[in-house]
C-alpha cells in the first residue's frame, strides 16, 4: 500500500502554476452514457485517476471498447454483444458503478447492477434511483446482492413524472440517462443542478437527447428511440481546483490555475475571500495570493449553488489554522467528520457537535507531523494541507483513497514547493 510522506514547515509557500484536469463526478457518468449508443464517443479531458480506471475496466468488463487512456483522451464504443451485469468486485470498489444501471436498462432493457454498499461517509442509499427506474415501469427486485432492472413489455422504459425525496446527483444523472431513451415524457423534479450533471446533460444532448431545464432542479426529457456518437470534452474539476486554492490559503503564497472554470466555483470563492486569500479570475484561470494568517470562515454544506461537501474537509483544514472559532455544518452526509480526529492528532483542535465541527484555530506552528490515516477521498486531502505545514514528518496512509480523485496530487503540489515523496509502507516494502 503506497503513502505520502510530507515534511512540513510551518514557513512553506506555495508559488507555481497548477494545472486542474477534467472532473471525476463528471466523467464518471459521461462515460457511463456512452453505453447509451452503438456509436463510438470520444471524450477528452478525462483525468487519470483510480476511478477512471476502474469504469474502464467495468466498460470492459461488459464488453465495450474501450481505447487506452492516451494524455485525456479516450475512445469508448459498446457496439456489438454487452452484457448488462456490473459485479460485486468492481462496483465495491467505485459506489458510481451504480451509474451503469440507467443506461444499460434504457437500451438494453435489463440490467444486474451489484448493491454498492455502505462507505466512510454514510450509508448511502440508492432507493431514490430504483423509485425513479420503478415510475418508469422497471420491474425492480434484490437478488443476491444485486439489484435486478427489468423494463416493462417489449423491453423500452416509459417516461414518468419523478419528483425524488432529496437532490441526489447520481440519482438524477442515472434516471436522466435512462429517460433520455424511454418512450414519452419525463419530467424529473427536484433535480441536481451540479455543474457535473448539466455537463453530462450537454453530452447528452450532443448525441441526440432532447432534454430541456439543463441547470435547472427541473429537467423535462423528450425519449429518443435512438442516440449517436459525439465528441465531448468533460468540464474542468471545481473541487481538485478547491482543493489547491485551500492549500494556498493555509500555506501561503502566490498560486495560478489553469484550464479551470471559475463560473462554477462562486460558493468556494466566495468563502476563500472570506478567508483573506486575494482572487484574480480569468476566463480558464484563477490566481490566489495569500499572505498572512486566514481568517476562519463558518460554512454549511449544501447542495449547487451552495457550499460543496466535496470541499468540506479541505476548508476545516485552512479553518484548523485560522486566527480564530469557525463552525462548519455537514448536512448532506451523516458521516463526513472522519477527518477530524487525524487532525486533531496534528495539533488541531476540533470538537464535534451532532453534524458542526467546532474550531479553534491554533497557530501553524503548532502543528506537528504525525502518521495519520485516510479514510476517505476529501478527508486524505485535508491531511496532505495540514501535512504540508505541520513541523516535521506526516505519513498520509492509504492514499488508494486520494488517487481515486486526485491525479498525482503530490507530484502537483511539489511542482509549487511543497516537499513530498510517495512510498510504499515499511510492511510491503
Ligand atoms: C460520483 C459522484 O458524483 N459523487 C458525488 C455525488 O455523490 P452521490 O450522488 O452518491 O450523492 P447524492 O447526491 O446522491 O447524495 C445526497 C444525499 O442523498 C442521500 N440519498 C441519495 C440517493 C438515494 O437514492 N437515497 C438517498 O438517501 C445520500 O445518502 C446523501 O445523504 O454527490 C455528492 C453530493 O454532492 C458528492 O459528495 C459526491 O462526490
Ligand atoms: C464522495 C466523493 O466521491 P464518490 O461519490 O465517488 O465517493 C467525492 O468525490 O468527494
Amino acid at each position: 500500500m503506497e503513502q505520502l510522506k510530507i515534511t512540513g514547515n510551518p514557513d512553506i509557500r506555495l508559488n507555481g502554476d497548477i494545472r486542474i484536469g477534467g472532473a471525476k463526478n463528471a466523467a464518471l457518468p459521461i462515460m457511463c452514457a456512452t453505453l447509451l449508443t452503438h456509436d463510438p464517443v470520444q471524450l477528452r479531458n478525462v483525468p487519470t485517476l483510480r476511478d477512471i480506471n476502474t469504469t474502464m475496466k467495468l466498460l470492459r468488463e461488459l464488453g465495450v471498447s474501450v481505447s487506452e487512456l492516451e494524455h485525456d483522451k479516450v475512445t469508448v464504443q459498446a457496439y456489438g454483444t454487452i452484457s448488462t451485469k456490473a459485479t460485486y468486485e468492481l462496483v465495491k470498489t467505485m459506489r458510481a458503478s451504480i451509474l451503469v444501471l440507467g443506461p444499460l436498462l434504457a437500451r438494453f432493457g435489463e440490467a444486474w447492477v451489484s448493491l454498492p454498499g455502505g462507505c466512510a461517509i454514510g450509508a448511502r442509499p440508492v432507493d431514490q434511483h430504483i423509485k425513479g427506474f420503478q415510475a418508469m415501469g422497471a420491474q425492480i427486485t434484490i437478488e443476491h446482492g444485486y439489484i435486478h432492472a427489468k423494463a416493462p413489455e417489449g423491453g423500452r422504459l416509459k417516461g414518468a413524472s419523478i419528483t425524488t425525496d432529496m437532490i441526489t446527483v447520481t440519482g438524477t444523472e442515472n434516471l436522466l440517462m435512462a429517460a433520455v431513451l424511454a418512450d414519452g415524457e419525463t419530467v424529473l423534479e427536484n433535480a441536481a443542478c451540479e455543474p457535473e450533471v448539466t455537463d453530462l446533460a450537454k453530452m447528452l444532448v450532443s448525441m441526440g437527447a432532447k432534454i430541456e431545464g439543463i441547470g435547472t432542479h427541473r429537467l423535462v426529457i423528450q425519449g429518443v428511440e435512438q442516440l449517436h456518437g459525439t465528441t465531448h470534452s468533460v468540464v474542468p474539476d471545481r473541487i481538485e481546483a478547491g482543493t489547491f486554492l485551500c492549500a494556498v490559503a493555509a500555506t501561503g503564497g502566490d498560486i495560478r490555475l489553469t484550464h479551470v472554470d471559475p463560473s462554477i466555483m462562486t460558493s468556494v470563492l466566495d468563502k476563500l475571500t472570506e478567508m483573506g486569500v486575494e482572487l484574480e479570475l480569468g476566463e480558464n484561470t484563477i490566481r490566489a495570493k495569500m499572505t498572512g494568517r486566514a481568517k476562519p470562515v463558518n460554512l454549511s454544506t449544501t447542495e449547487y449553488p451552495g457550499f460543496p461537501t466535496d470541499m468540506q474537509a479541505q476548508f476545516m483544514a485552512v479553518n484548523a489554522i485560522a486566527s480564530g472559532a469557525s463552525d462548519v455544518t455537514e448536512t448532506i452526509f451523516e458521516n463526513r467528520f472522519m477527518h477530524v480526529q487525524e487532525m486533531n492528532r496534528l495539533g488541531a483542535n476540533i470538537v464535534i457537535h451532532g453534524n458542526t465541527a467546532h474550531t479553534e484555530g491554533v497557530e501553524a506552528a503548532a502543528l506537528s507531523g504525525a502518521v495519520v490515516m485516510a479514510t476517505d477521498l476529501r478527508a486524505s486531502a485535508s491531511l496532505v494541507i495540514l501535512g504540508m505545514i505541520a513541523e516535521g514528518t506526516t505519513t498520509v496512509d492509504r492514499i488508494y483513497h486520494l488517487d481515486r480523485g486526485y491525479e498525482r496530487m503530490e507530484e502537483k503540489l511539489m511542482k509549487v514547493g511543497a516537499v513530498i515523496e510517495r512510498v510504499r509502507s515499511a510492511e510491503e516494502a
